[in-house]
């Protein structure tokens, strides 16, 4: 059964004011359908532009698309004040693009974990809950009191990975989790992915722009180019035999596989 329902979805940005009057607006997401299974691992990948970042905020109820609808076990998600979407946000998380800006500079890591359980009210001891998924990231105690401007890059992205899992979310959206990390870090990162989703069954969804990471991860990658899916497949059949054009290109463009899905 699907999880998550995603139909006939389109984006535009609204074109720029200009001195005579306005650009035409840009279309960013062109009618994509489809449907995410619980537990399911599925990256997302294409060229800087493609549309992905925006195809994941829609997916987050971030941003109103122009029309088409998201379903979430069959109930709608609407886009509107913070309080109606309180039901989403427990079972869907987000990892945004850059952790570090993403966390607030004054609050210790602990806080940061701690926070969205308390504001979402989710029924559980928020210290120990964010101190278990430190833990599961591989950060111990010794980083409890840091600040974010204490932590290394990839130490940050951990952190913003326990806030969303701590939540125990049935799916953890994450976009581009490991650009910018060493090859170490990268991996590490990839690992803690999947670990999570192996021990508890979390459905992730990650957009990449480099189709490696997603096969370290995904058994399901879709390839979007200028705003639509061009190809939706198991990672290791687009491996072997990519039937897009922008495909191939992505993965002639590909560092060395970190490893196997
Ligand atoms: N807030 C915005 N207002 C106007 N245009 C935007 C906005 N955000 C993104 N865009 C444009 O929409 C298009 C898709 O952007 P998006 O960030 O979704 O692509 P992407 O595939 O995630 O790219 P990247 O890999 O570089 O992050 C781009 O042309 C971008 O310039």
């Amino acid at each position: 059964m699907s999880f998550l329902t995603v139909r006939d979805l389109s984006h535009s940005y609204r074109g720029a004011r200009r001195m005579w009057g306005r650009a035409p607006d840009l279309p960013v997401l062109q009618s994509l359908s489809f449907d995410l299974a619980a537990g399911e691992r599925v990256g997302i990948v294409g060229m800087s532009g493609s549309g992905k970042s925006t195809l994941l905020r829609c997916l987050m109820a971030m941003g109103r698309p122009q029309s088409g609808e998201i379903r979430c076990n069959g109930r709608l998600v609407v886009m509107g004040r913070p309080a109606s979407l309180r039901w989403y946000r427990r079972v869907v998380q987000y990892v945004p693009q850059d952790p570090v800006a993403s966390l607030e500079p004054r609050m210790t890591v602990a806080q940061l974990v701690a926070e969205p359980l308390r504001r979402l009210r989710i029924d559980c001891d928020p210290q120990s809950r964010a101190q278990e998924a430190l833990e599961s990231v591989g950060l111990g105690s010794q980083y409890l009191s840091r600040r974010p401007d204490e932590l290394s890059g990839g130490q940050a992205q951990r952190v913003a990975i326990a806030r969303a899992i701590a939540m125990r979310p049935a799916f953890l959206m994450t976009d581009e989790p490991v650009s910018g990390l060493d090859m170490t870090v990268r991996a590490q990162v990839v690992q803690v992915l999947r670990d999570l989703s192996q021990t508890h069954g979390t459905g992730i969804v990650m957009v990449a722009h480099d189709i490696s990471v997603v096969a370290a991860l995904c058994s399901r990658t879709m390839v979007m180019e200028h705003g639509r899916i061009v190809e939706d497949r198991p990672t290791s059949e687009i491996l072997k035999a990519p039937h897009h054009p922008h495909t191939r290109q992505l993965l002639e463009a590909a560092p060395p596989l970190v490893a196997a899905a």
